[in-house]
């Protein structure tokens, strides 16, 4: 039970007065991720034996990353590969380059990944690597030289067979070709499959830029159905305009939905008649920033909360959603693009409120579901359609959506709740089978 779920807590403190240390906005990534493990618990049977092993990465490495800077000093950097989990197979998930890295966060990220691989049964464990650098306050020179010493400094546990980086927050296509072409030249051959996310034209996959944001329309489209909300005019509020919140945008719109509100770090566009996500962009492009979008007004960071909306994607980053803001939010649904955006005290006051939650560890399993196919194609050094990737991409997602929701209905939990179970009993199960000793 949290702090304000505790009603002796709720009568000493009140709302808004109780100390930092029992507010249950202060929790940390990975104690988010623990809190998720605790409610799964109950349901895993005989596999709760293991659960333990779901609680700690199998593997953490922090390292150092000096550089030279474009001044000619040298400065350092640390940075983070967490392999949360081995157990269905080698450890996959993303690098992060953000100024609020931490290991409690690449670990919770690790984890998560555990926890989406198994949801739509790819075979891989979990994994997920962060550098805590600001990259707005670096040339392109520089972010090559900390990418290529990162890979170097991780090389130690990377491969193709062991853990496979991909993008995330601050990193693209490029880190993954330097990522790459660092460790082909460590180990002496070319290795594509080492990373995913590549460009296409060095062995990337057709179909992964967009697979994220894919995903979360499918899984989405889904859970509208499920509703009873049409797409068609739906109006949708995206926080974060990346890779993930872009892409996204850009296929809720072409669907028929409507955009009516976008938040980046730069602020946020409100219009009520609809945004063109692709005249957003090429403003983001052109200007650098989101306000000032023709057609739209710009409204107060806090706002964007408490939009007129039925569909709210937080697509940005992790503790988003908190006490501080869910009971102002009005969307019926919410589908997670970002990983970790919402935390549990949050979940269980949106939950009561009847607002249904598609989680990260669904919503977004689509980015790594392209990943995976183009590291299967890497193998096979035989590549497929875009129309191909695309096709099996919603297949998996909507088939693992409509599991998942059976199971959700089955045992009258929350969606995040149902994928654990599933996931959290996948992850078990092989645990068991493989035993303990060598
Ligand atoms: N890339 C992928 O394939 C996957 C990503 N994810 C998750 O999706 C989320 C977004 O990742 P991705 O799109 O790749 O990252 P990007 O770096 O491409 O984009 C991040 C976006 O979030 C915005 N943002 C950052 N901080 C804030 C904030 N405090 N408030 C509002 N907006 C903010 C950024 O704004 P600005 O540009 O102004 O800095 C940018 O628009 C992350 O949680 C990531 O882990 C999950 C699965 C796969
Ligand atoms: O594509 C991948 O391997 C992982 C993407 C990722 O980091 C995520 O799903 O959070």
């Amino acid at each position: 039970m949290t702090a304000t779920q505790d009603p002796a807590q709720q009568k000493k403190y009140g709302a808004h007065d109780i100390p930092s240390y029992l507010d249950p906005n202060n929790i940390g990534p990975y104690e988010i991720y623990l809190e998720q493990v605790e409610r799964v618990t109950p349901y895993l049977g005989k596999l709760a034996y293991w659960v333990e092993t779901l609680k700690r990465p199998k593997r953490i490495l922090v390292v150092d990353v000096p550089i030279h800077l474009d001044d000619g000093t040298v400065a350092h950097f640390e940075g983070y590969r967490v392999q949360h989990n081995t157990s269905r197979g080698p450890a996959k998930g993303g690098v992060r380059f953000h100024q609020d890295v931490t290991l409690s966060e690449v670990m919770a990220l690790s984890a998560w990944m555990t926890v989406k691989n198994a949801a739509v049964n790819l075979p891989y464990g979990g994994g997920k690597g962060g550098v805590r650098i600001d990259p707005r306050k670096h040339s392109t020179g520089e972010l090559e030289r900390l990418t290529r010493r990162y890979t170097t400094e991780i090389g130690l546990i990377i491969g193709p067979e062991k853990d496979i980086p991909a993008p995330d927050v601050n990193t693209n296509p490029q880190t993954m070709a330097w990522m790459m072409d660092t460790y082909s030249m460590n180990v002496g051959r070319t290795s594509t499959g080492v990373v995913t996310g590549k460009p296409v034209s060095l062995g990337g996959s057709l179909g992964r830029a967009d697979a994220t944001g894919r995903g979360v329309f499918v899984t989405g489209a889904e859970a509208m159905r499920k509703l009873g909300m049409p797409m068609e005019g739906a109006r949708i509020a995206i926080q974060g305009f990346g890779n993930v919140g872009e892409a996204a945008a850009r296929i809720f719109h072409q669907h028929g939905a409507k955009i009516v509100a976008i938040q980046d770090v730069t602020g946020t566009v409100y219009s009520a008649a609809g945004l063109d996500p692709h005249a957003a962009l090429e403003h983001l492009r052109r200007t650098g920033k989101i306000t000032d979008l023709p057609g739209s007004e710009e409204i107060g960071r806090d706002e964007f909360w408490s939009v007129d909306c039925d569909v709210l994607v937080p697509a940005a980053l992790e503790k988003q959603i908190t006490l501080e803001n869910a009971d102002r939010i009005k969307a019926r649904l919410i589908v997670e693009g970002a990983n970790g955006p919402t935390i549990p005290a949050a979940d269980d006051l949106l939950a009561e409120k009847g607002v249904t939650i598609v989680p990260d560890v669904l919503a977004n399993a689509g980015g790594v579901t392209v990943s995976y196919f183009e590291w299967v194609q890497d193998f096979s050094s035989f590549f497929w359609t875009e129309d191909e990737i695309n096709r099996r991409l919603d297949r998996v997602m909507g088939e693992a959506f409509l599991s998942l929701w059976e199971v959700k209905e089955q045992h009258g939990v929350t969606l995040r709740t149902a994928v654990y179970i599933v996931s959290c009993t996948r992850v078990l199960e092989a645990r068991a089978l493989r035993g303990l000793y060598p």
